[in-house]
């Protein structure tokens, strides 16, 4: 029989590894990249070393620059764009994604709209069908066969299912939900809460501190999806707590690790100009607080980032107005 032919949108470090999976799958993977380099390192070297080094590559993962070749016959796709792009890239994939189903797997709030990255494919893609594929994963432990979960979410049963059939393995276990919102959510702030997290360690502020600041970040995060109409429960899975836990403890993640840096007293410019892999929490930054700000959400911690990857503000000063605001009820 044919294997499924699977369209993976992205040749960075995650659209690599969900090719990965998508091959082990039993699938025939053609991975769309913009850069012709990663293309040619694909198809001739079984590798992408400009973002995910020291991984090789099944043979039945090609690549191309050529969208709608990436596209033809592919039954599922998986957009793995930044998400400050994926407007842009969706808009070029639309000719090409009809009736296709359609993962979305970047992390973050478009800053341009203030829309989470289902809405905006909900505009750009209005003819696929579309889910979210968010929670815990970095990305060089996928390709290399270690095991995770995530929260496969769509609303539409014939897109849960062919998704799962896409990248279901024993080693990549997706759990299955209709809350789309409520599993992207999760996945957007908690790059913005990971940069506070890694400021605090960089800051030598200690463990306690950390603690505290991943479990206030989840009641920012809970208090967001609520009011975005998500599910509480969807918030304590995966592609919240799950990712949350995993991103603000790990200096492997690219958002924590860029917050150790400023917290040693580098500036946002000389960090983002050593880096070619997205640090998707300082785009999201201020796209999440003007999201919370529209709602009225009290997000302390995402708002003191804010203030410091995009209005460089003081950390010191910053850290001591966290600290320093009235005490609360912890819940409510
Ligand atoms: N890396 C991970 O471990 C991981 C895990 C889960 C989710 N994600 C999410 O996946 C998304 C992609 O991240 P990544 O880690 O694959 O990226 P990456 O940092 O490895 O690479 C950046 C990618 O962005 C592309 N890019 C840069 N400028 C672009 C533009 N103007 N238009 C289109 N593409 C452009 C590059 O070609 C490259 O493919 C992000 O939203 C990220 O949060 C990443
Ligand atoms: O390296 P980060 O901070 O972009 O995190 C990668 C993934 O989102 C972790 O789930």
């Amino acid at each position: 029989m044919k294997a499924n032919s699977v369209a993976v949108i992205g040749g960075g470090a995650f659209g690599t590894a969900l090719a990965c999976v998508a091959r082990k799958a039993g699938n025939d993977v053609c991975i769309w990249a913009r850069n012709q380099t990663v293309v040619a390192d694909i198809n001739e070297g079984r590798g992408n070393p400009l973002y995910l080094p020291d991984v090789s590559l099944e043979s039945g993962i090609t690549a191309t620059t050529d969208m709608a070749e990436a596209l033809e016959g592919a039954q599922a796709v998986l957009l793995v764009v930044p998400s400050q792009h994926l407007r842009e890239i969706a808009e070029r994939m639309a000719p090409h994604a009809s009736g296709k189903a359609v993962a979305l797997c970047s992390k973050g709030v478009e800053r341009s709209t203030g829309k989470l990255m289902s809405e905006v494919a909900a505009q750009c893609l209005p003819d696929s069908g579309i889910a979210v594929l968010s929670g815990p994963t970095f990305a060089r432990e996928l390709a290399l066969g270690l095991p995770g979960a995530v929260t496969l979410a769509a609303t539409e049963e014939w897109v849960q299912n062919t998704i799962l059939q896409t990248v279901g393995i024993p080693t990549f276990r997706p759990y299955v939900s209709n809350d789309v919102v409520g599993a992207e959510i999760g996945g957007a702030v908690k790059n913005v809460l990971a940069i506070a997290c890694g400021i605090v360690t960089g800051r030598n502020l200690g463990e306690n501190a950390r603690a505290a600041l991943v479990t206030r970040g989840l009641a920012e995060v809970m208090r967001l999806a609520v009011k975005l109409g998500a599910r509480a429960e969807t918030v304590m899975g995966l592609s919240g707590l799950g990712d949350l836990t995993l991103t603000c403890n790990s200096p492997q993640s690219r958002n924590m690790s860029f917050g150790i840096e400023l917290g040693r007293g580098r500036t946002v410019a000389e960090i983002l100009a050593e880096r070619r892999a997205v640090t998707e929490g300082v785009w999201s930054a201020e796209s999440v607080c003007d999201l919370a700000d529209k709602l009225k959400v009290d997000m302390p911690i995402c708002q003191a980032v804010n203030r410091i990857v995009s209005l460089d503000a003081d950390i010191e000063k910053t850290i001591s107005d966290v600290l320093n605001r009235p005490f609360r009820q912890e819940h409510g």
